[in-house]
């Protein structure tokens, strides 16, 4: 098992990055990076984060970190989930509002899916989700849809709460977690 200062955490995402150092740096650990946006497989949120490692493993030809965030809407059967990326792109902020007219029920979790891969090897995969729900935007519009995702427990939403406070709560805090404790046994 590598140490995981050798291992790249791969991403096309600047946000996530920045996020991914800001969680591991109390800890003293400084990950190495690749920017690359990777093909991403449809199907469940293992299957979509498993072969994003799979890919970025056998391409770069080190051992990987990826992740894959989900947003989740449970009068939708969890569903943008994999695909929020898109449904953030064509709808924005208050499109995602307007989705969940009609239901009561506004209840989101946010899902982080890191996968861990090792060229020619099974990718392993840890899940971290926090609950919350969905509310018009409020806060910064600098990371996807931090605006509208009002964490439970808390009156602001992930855009308006002190980084600090988002990286020790996140759904991304709660599946990096699980990826030291992985690379610690
Ligand atoms: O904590 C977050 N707070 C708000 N928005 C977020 C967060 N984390 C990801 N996001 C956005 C980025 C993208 O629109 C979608 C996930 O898609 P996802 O494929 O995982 O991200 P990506 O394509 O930007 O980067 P990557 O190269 O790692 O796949 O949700
Ligand atoms: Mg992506």
């Amino acid at each position: 098992m590598p140490h995981i200062d050798n291992i790249t955490f791969v991403t096309g995402n600047a946000n996530k990055l920045r996020e991914v150092q800001a969680i591991l740096s109390p800890a003293g650990i400084n990950i190495r990076s690749e920017s690359l946006d990777l093909p991403e497989l449809q199907g469940t949120l293992t299957q979509v984060s498993s072969e994003k490692a799979r890919t970025a493993a056998n391409l770069l030809k080190c051992p990987v970190l990826t992740e894959d965030t989900s947003l989740c809407f449970t009068a939708m059967n969890g569903l943008p989930g994999p695909y929020i990326k898109w449904f953030m792109q064509g709808l924005g902020h208050e499109g995602l509002n307007r989705m969940l007219v009609g239901f009561d029920d506004k209840s989101a979790d946010a899902v982080c899916t890191f996968a861990y891969c090792e060229p020619g090897k099974e990718p392993v995969v840890f899940e971290g989700r926090t609950r919350g729900k969905i509310v018009p935007a409020r806060g910064p519009t600098t990371f996807g849809w931090d605006a509208v995702f009002q964490p439970a427990g808390f009156e602001e939403t992930y855009a308006e709460m002190d980084k600090d406070i988002k990286n020790t709560i996140s759904h991304r805090y709660l599946s990096l977690q699980k990826v030291l404790d992985f690379l610690k046994a």
